[in-house]
């Protein structure tokens, strides 16, 4: 996305900017002096799309384009002089012609573009989840892997493929209560997830057992829930799954049960164990049938019982 554009106006070299012809998107940007700036200009979505972001100078093109230069002035001797200076401004000529045209400047643009991340699938979990372990499991992916919070500090994009087509599944950085106000690694990443077809939740059953103060799996889901629609309303309202991380671990079928009980509605619930690849299988189809299956399940936050 072109995010942010500073543009250094000349009142007759740009009064507009005119997107691709495809997409036939106009920026009307008024006429003046000063500097100007624009947010969330433009986004480049498709193949090929082009946007115009800045005009080069006008005419300017000296006494060789009147055909009368002698043979010491000829460009090919003078390919070094001929720089865009000579051309700007190329003052009266050693023939005696007047110079073809003075030229005007181009125009002056700063952009500060927005990488997004375009996935088929959003991997959304607090740190710690084991979101890139399960990318590393469902994919030839090698994300590293770390039993701290916040390994992943960018996203990190696996392939997940079937016989007779592939999805896209991007791990991106753990988030946390607060997100949205760039706790944590923040919103940064928040972004990411606006391009994704479907959210996988990814909740560590894990994290309360054994006196562990870590966050149980259904607050861990109204949190991510939150987070999104705190980053964009309506961000959480897209085809989803739950992921039911670290399965193995002494006291997580309990959870499970629990977490069962909790979610209402009729989003599917998968355990899987990912560092021994447990579970991967039914996740899998889980994850075709959501992105080409025609299957849309939704978590919305009502249905997540946190308070019994
Ligand atoms: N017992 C168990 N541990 C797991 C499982 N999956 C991941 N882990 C461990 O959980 C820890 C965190 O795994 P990561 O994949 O780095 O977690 P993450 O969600 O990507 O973390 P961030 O990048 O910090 O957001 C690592 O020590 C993993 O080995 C699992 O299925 N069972
Ligand atoms: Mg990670």
């Amino acid at each position: 996305m072109v995010n942010q554009f500073i543009q250094d106006n000349r009142s007759d070299a740009l009064s507009h900017l005119d997107y691709s012809s495809e997409s036939q998107m106009k920026v009307e940007v008024e006429e003046e002096e000063e500097e100007q700036i624009l947010y969330n200009v433009m986004e480049l979505k498709e193949k090929g799309q082009r946007v115009f972001i800045a005009r080069g100078g006008e005419g300017g093109l000296g006494n060789v384009s009147l055909g009368k230069l002698p043979n010491d002035l000829k460009p090919s001797k003078h390919k070094a002089a001929m720089n865009r200076d000579d051309a700007l401004d190329f003052g009266e000529s050693d023939c005696g012609e007047a110079p073809s045209s003075t030229g005007f400047p181009g125009s002056e643009s700063v952009l500060i573009l927005e990488l997004k991340s375009i996935a088929d699938v959003g991997l959304v979990g607090m740190p710690n989840a084991g979101k890139s372990t399960l990318l590393g499991a469902i994919s030839r992916a090698k994300p590293t892997v770390g039993h701290y919070a916040f390994t992943t500090l960018r996203p990190n994009l696996g392939n997940l493929n079937f016989d007779d087509f592939s999805i896209t599944v991007a791990d991106i950085p753990g988030l946390i209560k607060g997100a949205h106000e760039n706790r944590g690694l923040g919103h940064a990443f928040l972004r990411h997830i606006e391009r994704t077809k479907v959210l996988a939740f990814v909740v560590d059953l894990a994290s309360s057992l054994d006196g562990r103060k870590g966050i149980p799996p259904w607050e861990q889901l109204r949190d991510l829930i939150l987070e999104l629609e705190h980053h964009q309303e309506g961000l959480s309202s897209r085809p989803a799954l739950i992921i039911a991380n670290k399965i193995d671990e002494d006291g997580a079928e309990a959870v499970l049960e629990e977490l069962k009980r909790r979610v209402k509605g009729v989003v599917q619930i998968y355990p899987v164990c990912a560092v021994l690849e447990e579970g991967v299988a039914e996740l899998k189809d889980g994850l075709r049938a959501l992105v080409h299956g025609g299957e849309s399940y939704v978590l919305n936050i009502e249905d997540v019982v946190v308070d019994c």
